[in-house]
């Protein structure tokens, strides 16, 4: 848990910056496990992102040799600029953070609930090559109910960053944890790096397995009634 001391440093820092971190974006910014942003990430708007992109995409291609008067290639740095920004790292972004319906747990359903397989893209922020995985969420109430398909896009919005695997699995944990108002939440994602599968490395076959087990979950025996639940 963030001391206090902590969050005044970071605080001033932030002052200091002369920005505040709602500027910033990023919720997870005095938890230490923030994604690394610069001060001034969200002083221009998505469209200025596009365009400059856009150009430097070009630049790229052109050092690569590649001609851009070709009909196939010239729509190219457009095209990127726009996945980049409006598709797969929009979790960058906190205007695209999921608006989360919570009910109240009328049910008096007491026992965990696991939302399980759930498909997910990110990108390897070392390599900018697509992790494509599973992420299984699981949490007890403590009084509010969250509507399901929202645990599916809270694990997509963190996945449409540039990210390692230990930083989602943790972004998502936090997030549930201050939604659902409980430490009794689970995370556990299985993911292939294309990083370690189709370059570098070239082992198609393993996969990368993270974990959060907080609160009531962090027992041995809950983690097996987990892990019998997921099969795994
Ligand atoms: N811990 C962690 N490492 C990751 C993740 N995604 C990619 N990596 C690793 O990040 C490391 C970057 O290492 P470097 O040696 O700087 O990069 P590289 O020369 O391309 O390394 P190789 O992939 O071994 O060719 C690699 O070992 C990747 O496998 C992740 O989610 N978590
Ligand atoms: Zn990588």
């Amino acid at each position: 848990m963030i001391t206090e001391v902590i969050l005044k440093e970071k605080q001033q820092e932030q002052k200091l910056n002369g920005f505040s971190f709602e500027e910033i974006g990023d919720d997870h910014l005095f938890t230490g496990l923030e994604t690394p942003m610069k001060p001034d990430a969200f002083k221009i708007s998505d469209k200025e992102k596009k365009e400059k992109i856009s150009i430097l995409f070009e630049e790229i291609m052109n050092v690569m040799g590649l001609d851009l008067t070709d009909d196939s290639l010239k729509g190219t740095p457009k095209r990127v600029a726009k996945m980049y920004i409006d598709e797969i790292f929009s979790g960058l972004n906190p205007a695209n953070k999921p608006k989360v319906a919570l009910f109240d747990n009328k049910y008096q359903y007491n026992q965990m609930l696991v939302e399980k397989n759930i498909t997910f893209y990110s990108n390897c922020e070392h390599h900018f090559v697509p992790i494509i995985g599973k992420a299984h969420v699981a949490y007890i109430s403590s009084g509010k109910v969250i509507g399901l398909s929202k645990l599916n896009r809270i694990v997509q919005y963190y996945a449409k960053r540039p990210q390692v695997q230990e930083r989602l699995t943790n972004q998502i944990a936090e997030e549930l944890k201050g939604i659902l108002e409980t430490d009794d939440v689970a995370v556990i994602i299985d993911a292939k790096h294309l990083c370690v599968s189709s370059r570098g490395v070239k082992d198609d076959t393993s996969s990368t397995v993270t974990s959060y087990f907080g609160g009531k979950f962090n027992t041995q025996e809950k983690i097996a009634e987990l892990q019998n639940t997921l099969n795994y």
